[in-house]
């Protein structure tokens, strides 16, 4: 098995790089959908660019380059713990050149392992199969939208459904459900994997593994199959759209699967996913452990790359250039909507520095400052000076609870960062003159390409992620989602979205 670990290396970082075309002709069918120069289509342009871009740089398409989760099937005979000891060089290995994040992280100190490797991580699962060749799945599902996982219990009441009963109707309920709460917080437009029954456990695994099927297969049970297309025409009426700014397109695919469960027990489990589906497969060889075919990989879709904006575009946008350090007048001269272009020095900050500067000083001057909800993935060179490899936004509502106070206590005028804030937020922003503003989520190569030269970083020992990276942007895009007047598209979003749910109420199915 001379090149078992070269095979796995090249899945880890075509996982990580290229889209799978049945992904990609999701994506491309979603900007369809939507109006020329509605922020749906232009979030939509940037993502179709961005995946051009990170197949060209063999760079991570996006920064979170999530659990490494991988579904082994081996002829007998074949020794497994020669697998999991090269799918572990493997990743150690792609960890290093940048392909993989260090995502790693002691849950009870927070140390990151800086290789991907550690308790748990990577997952491997081992199956024993009648075939000849090695087959090796993997898939890269980033935290952001594994947060947004969901597991019902039935039966329960849902809020603007109302009750959930243990049968088809109830689980089409729970579905629904399922993609209103992710909101834009996953980085929509999603897929979803569906797993009715087992245990809380296996449930969610089933969940999981739905996402192996393709996009376009369809369910060989016909109750499924049904409540599968019902799915995908229902939730994306509920305008929830890309990144949660409204819009057509807000579910790319929908995989149901079921197995027993206990007389007592009825969960509907979901496993959410970004539009960065990173999920890719190999046969191999079992003797030389070569590649002998991908798995999903049978055609080649070419990204969509036509223009989205349009002279007579339906929503009226007014761009405005920023420079950093910036001022309040500046602040509360901008309202929902706008699009702005920064300039100037932004600093990264996410869970670990957000709880540090509750308590603590901040080491750089962050008055009329902007801070950038952002875990990138870096590389250094060897004169020792740090690049930025991959760098989209992390889900800004991890920070609710620290936010406001933060904004008030060193004078930020600006948060970037995906799928909005909360009540809090808005109404610091509102207090002290600042904005929200939400980047393009997984659009981690786009990003990357703004950001022109590291100044400088603190808390390293927060591990590379989580450290404060003090960076010289250029021409770096926003969209002013929350304002200083108390103005929020992702609580209208919300709104507006409970309001078409509870049109779906009615029994559909017996
Ligand atoms: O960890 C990250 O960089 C992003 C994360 O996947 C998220 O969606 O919040
Ligand atoms: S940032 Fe968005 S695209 Fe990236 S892993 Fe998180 S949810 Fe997915």
């Amino acid at each position: 098995m001379e090149n078992l670990k070269q095979s796995i290396l090249e899945l880890i970082t075509d996982t990580s790089t290229n889209l799978p075309p049945d992904v990609r002709r999701a994506v491309n069918a979603a900007k369809l959908q939507e109006d020329l120069g509605t922020r749906a289509a232009l979030s939509l342009s940037t993502i179709a660019q961005n995946v051009v871009m990170a197949e060209e740089n063999v760079s991570p398409i996006c920064q979170d380059t999530g659990m490494p989760t991988f579904e082994v099937k081996t002829p007998i005979g074949v020794n497994q713990l020669i697998i999991k000891k090269a799918i572990k060089e493997a990743i150690a290995e792609a960890t290093k050149t940048g392909k993989l994040r260090s995502n790693s992280v002691d849950s009870l100190t927070g140390a990151n392992t800086g290789d991907n490797l550690g308790p748990g991580t990577p997952v491997i699962h081992f199956e024993q199969w009648e075939e000849d060749e090695i087959e090796i799945k993997l898939i890269l599902k980033g935290g952001g939208c594994e947060n947004k996982n969901i597991q019902y219990s039935l039966p329960c009441e849902l809020e603007g459904l109302g009750k959930v009963g243990r049968n088809l109707d109830g689980i089409r309920k729970c579905i629904l459900h399922a993609v209103y709460q992710a909101q834009g917080q996953g980085c929509s437009a999603g897929f979803i994997g569906v797993g009715i029954g087992g245990d809380r456990t296996s449930g969610y695994a089933l969940a999981k593994h739905q996402l192996f099927r393709r996009v376009d297969d369809v369910n060989p049970i016909p109750e499924l199959a049904e409540l599968e297309s019902y799915i995908m025409e229902t939730a994306n009426q509920l305008g929830i759209g890309t990144m949660g700014f409204g819009g057509n397109a807000t579910l790319l695919g929908c995989k149901v699967g079921v197995e027993n469960r206990l007389p007592a027990s009825f969960f509907v489990s979901v496993a959410y996913n970004c539009w960065a589906f990173r999920r890719q497969g190999v046969r191999l060889n079992p003797e030389t452990g070569e590649i002998n075919r991908y798995l999903y990989k049978d055609e080649v879709v070419e990204m969509d790359l036509t223009p989205a904006a349009a002279a007579d575009a339906k929503e009226e946008r007014r761009e405005v250039v920023l420079q950093a350090p910036i001022s309040e007048e500046q602040i509360r001269s901008l309202k929902v909507g706008d699009v702005v272009i920064i300039n100037g020095e932004m600093h990264t900050g996410r869970d670990a520095l957000h709880s540090y500067l509750m308590e603590n000083d901040c080491p750089v001057d962050l008055n009329g400052g902007i801070i950038y909800h952002c875990g990138p993935v870096m590389l250094k060179d060897e004169a020792g000076e740090w690049h930025v490899k991959a760098a989209g936004p992390t889900t800004s509502i991890r920070e609710e609870p620290y936010q406001g106070e933060i904004i008030k206590k060193f004078g930020i005028r600006a948060v970037i960062g995906k799928g909005g804030m909360g009540a809090k937020t808005l109404k610091a922003l509102n207090e002290h003159g600042a904005v929200y503003l939400n980047a393009i989520g997984g659009a981690a190569q786009y990003y990357a390409e703004c950001l022109e030269k590291v100044e400088g970083v603190d808390f390293m020992e927060f591990g590379v992620p989580e450290a404060m990276w003090h960076l010289r942007v250029k021409g770096f895009a926003a969209i002013v989602t929350m304002d200083s007047h108390g103005n929020s598209l992702h609580a209208d979003v919300e709104k507006s979205s409970m309001e078409k749910l509870a049109q779906f109420a009615a029994p559909v199915f017996k």
